[in-house]
């Protein structure tokens, strides 16, 4: 649906933002782009709706060219794809319902029934008794809602999430991960999510791609990036993991799909008679199914056991 090829962009002359992005993004995806502040992320959202120009590449949503299209398609283009910032970005002296008119009024749509429209996207965001409050009066979530409801009514294919919960605190954040997710699950939506927060990527996102200094250092399957790929994800990972490199190097690290090897632990444990510690890790939610890794300190004298043990069980294992 979304296609970028070779996408290179730089700002008056500076060094590259971005460079030789390739990336492919299927209708239905909940695609999660992340890396570290400046890594070009917003730069690069912003590139797929035409909002920004590029040097180099190119860039097509369903087949179309986006730099082919004069102004007119263009702007008929953007209608199709909505977009959500974390600062919401709502008319605060407008009401909710006057916020979500705003796109159509501007653009001069006609949409049949506007007024049942907008009624109705409040309800999917849940927010149908404040059609009349103003944004001042809304809590940070609710204003979230709204902005949502606003680039939903144009009845867009793509939505476009640019640091949606970043200012929202972790409960409303969940709240919001979910409303998100319905969107994509109900009407069909494919959602591009901006973000640094590596959990709103576990929970909601089906695809990644990871973003370092304008460059895209891996993309393809959530869980697969987070369970064999962990190293590409090393400048993010502080608050997922503890214990410093060197004190890892000696550790195992064991890969837990739930269905398979449940509690492999006690398993472990049991079945090898050895002593080990948990040094980290945990279970993951990633939208329909569970997985994780453990990472254990084993004495080097019996490591081959318990290699030995994981070996016979099927168990995928590395040493760090
Ligand atoms: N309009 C602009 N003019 C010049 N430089 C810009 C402009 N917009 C972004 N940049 C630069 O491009 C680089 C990438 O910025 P971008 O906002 O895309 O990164 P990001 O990964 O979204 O970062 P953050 O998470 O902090 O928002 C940064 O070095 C930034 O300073």
């Amino acid at each position: 649906m979304i296609e970028i090829q070779n996408l290179s962009k730089t700002y008056d002359g500076r060094p590259p933002v971005l460079q030789g992005i390739q990336l492919s993004i299927e209708a239905g995806d909940i695609y999660g782009l992340v890396g570290i502040s400046g890594a070009g992320k917003s730069t690069l959202l912003r590139c797929i709706n035409g909002l920004e120009g590029f040097d180099s590449g190119l860039v097509t949503v369903d087949g179309i060219d986006i730099q082919a299209l004069n102004k007119k398609e263009l702007r008929l283009l953007r209608s199709q794809i909505g977009m959500v910032f974390q600062q919401f970005s709502l008319l605060e002296r407008k009401t909710v319902y006057e916020n979500i008119l705003f796109p159509v009024k501007c653009q001069h749509f006609k949409v049949k029934d506007i007024d049942q429209k907008i009624r109705d996207v409040l309800e999917l965001v849940e927010l149908s008794d404040k059609i009349h409050a103003l944004p001042r009066s809304l809590s940070g979530g609710q204003k979230q809602r709204v902005a949502i409801a606003r680039a939903l009514i144009m009845n867009p294919k793509i939505l476009l999430c640019d640091e949606a919960t970043s200012a929202l605190d972790p409960n409303i954040t969940q709240s919001i991960l979910a409303l998100l997710r319905k969107i994509n699950q109900e009407l069909g939506i494919t959602i591009v999510v901006v973000t640094h927060q590596m959990s709103v990527v576990k929970q909601i996102c089906n695809r990644m791609g990871v973003l370092s200094e304008g460059k895209l250092k891996v993309a393809g399957d959530v869980q697969d990036i987070f369970l064999n790929k962990r190293d590409m994800l090393d400048d993010f990972m502080g608050e997922e993991s503890n214990g410093s490199r060197s004190e890892r190097q000696t550790h195992l690290e064991i890969i837990q799909r739930v269905g398979e090897n449940e509690d492999i632990l006690s398993d472990v444990a049991i079945q090898t008679g050895v002593r080990f510690e948990v040094i980290w890790g945990g279970l993951n939610k990633y939208r329909d199914t569970v997985a994780g890794s453990f990472t254990i300190r084993v004495s080097e004298e019996d490591l081959p056991v318990v290699e030995r043990h994981l070996n016979d069980r099927g168990v995928e294992w590395r040493k760090l």
